[in-house]
């Protein structure tokens, strides 16, 4: 087998999710909109994984998830389902501003939780994503965050080629997003269009790909569509990551994307690519068709490929196929007795670059996730 072969061989088997050894863990759901419905559940049981209780704002709506999704305790609150004997790990899908206080009232109960799946954002902001962390630090559970592009396929592979050294060292990374996101209606009372929802996938992913950029510089201005609905300043999000190391890392987050919704012709998708020395990575992201399967893509090249590309290609998408990801992350982790992947403390690195994101458009200059970490205190 030549070594091109064998790198696309071992690229395979490095998107594949790690699953645990045992799937029987019984996991209690809270919530029960979009996500969790056609989402969460639907990865977990393509996987065998076991959710046996949920609850949700409006019980009814609980239970009709729970019939779709055979789980067999509906829940009238939060604290039953924490201490429900068969509950282990808890998974969370309530909006962001609602889950501080999830989480403190599941923590409160006599419960036998070993891990939390937090949704993100994990908070309304990196203040309230610290407590978060140290509630759980202090209650001995073991904290992940569903940030779940990193499990998207074609992220993964990029992740892949930068750690292997294919792609030599990394020279610029860039997102071009043009795509028409669904709101959800609780993103009004928090003013939030962009950056803390879709934003927050892609600084993580350059943080997977990169490291921890030095410094950020933030760009917004309102989406014309969105602002039919409410007030807000990050619609349209574009933003520069500077590393000291010399790598930089870009993003336009497009949520406006032409009058693709008024009666002009749609061009959407997303686009990303990774320039690295030895080599190149340019990838497509398949959410934008949802529902339709549309799996995200990875061609690369490097300098010994003779001016060829690689075209691995493989069927899963990341709604809701790559949704297994943080689970199985938080399952393995805790069979294994260390931190998961995604885990809360990494987390708040997101939540810091987040937030330094907003203050950079709004003060107009370029801010250090290290400023939000410092006027914060524990
Ligand atoms: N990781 C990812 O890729 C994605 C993450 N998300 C995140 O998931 C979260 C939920 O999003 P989504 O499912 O789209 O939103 P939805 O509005 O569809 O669902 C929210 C759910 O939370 C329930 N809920 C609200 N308050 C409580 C409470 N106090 N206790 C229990 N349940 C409650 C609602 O109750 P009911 O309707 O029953 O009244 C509803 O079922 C958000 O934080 C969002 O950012 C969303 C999309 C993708
Ligand atoms: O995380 C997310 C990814 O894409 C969604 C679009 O369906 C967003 O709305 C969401 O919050």
């Amino acid at each position: 087998m030549n070594n091109q072969n064998e790198i696309d061989e071992k690229l395979a088997a490095a998107i594949e999710p790690k699953l645990p050894q045992d799937r029987s863990i019984g996991i209690g759901c809270i919530g029960a909109g979009f996500i969790m419905a056609d989402c969460h559940l639907v990865a977990y049981c393509q996987h065998g994984l076991n959710p046996v209780a949920i609850t949700s704002a409006t019980v009814s709506n609980a239970a009709k998830v729970a019939e779709r999704h055979a789980i067999h305790h509906v829940c009238d609150s939060v604290a039953e389902v924490a201490c429900a004997p068969d509950v282990e790990v808890l998974d969370i899908a309530v909006p962001p501003d609602l889950q501080h206080d999830v989480i403190r009232s599941a923590l409160q109960t006599d419960h036998n939780l070993k891990g939390i799946l937090a949704q993100k954002p994990l908070g309304g902001n990196y203040a309230e994503a610290l407590q978060i962390v140290e509630m759980c630090e202090q209650a001995g559970v073991v904290l992940a965050v569903n940030q779940n592009m990193r499990f998207d396929q074609s992220v993964m592979a990029g992740r892949y080629l930068i750690e292997t050294g294919t792609l030599g060292e990394p020279v610029l990374a860039t997102i071009d997003m043009r795509a028409i996101p669904h709101w959800m209606p609780w993103q009004q009372r928090q003013g939030w269009v962009t950056l803390r929802i879709m934003s927050i996938h892609h600084l993580d992913t350059f943080r997977y790909w990169l490291g921890n950029p030095d410094r950020i510089y933030a760009s917004v201005r309102p989406d014309p569509r969105t602002s039919q609905q409410f007030e807000h300043s990050d619609g349209i999000a574009l933003y520069i990551l500077e590393y000291d190391s010399g790598a930089r890392a870009s993003a336009w987050d497009d949520v406006w994307a032409g009058p693709a919704c008024e009666g002009g012709a749609a061009d959407l998708g997303i686009n990303w690519r990774i320039e690295g020395t030895t080599g190149m990575a340019r990838g497509t992201i398949g959410w934008p068709d949802y529902p339709t399967r549309s799996p995200s893509t990875v061609d690369y090249t490097t300098t010994s490929d003779n001016g060829e590309w690689h075209q691995p290609r493989w069927d899963s998408v990341w709604f809701p196929d790559a949704f297994i990801g943080p689970m199985a992350d938080l399952l393995t982790a805790l069979e294994s007795d260390s931190p998961p992947q995604c885990n809360g403390r990494d987390n708040l690195l997101t939540m810091a670059l987040v937030d330094a994101a907003y203050l950079s458009a709004a003060e107009q200059r370029a801010v250090s996730p290290n400023e939000i970490v410092a006027v914060t205190k524990s």
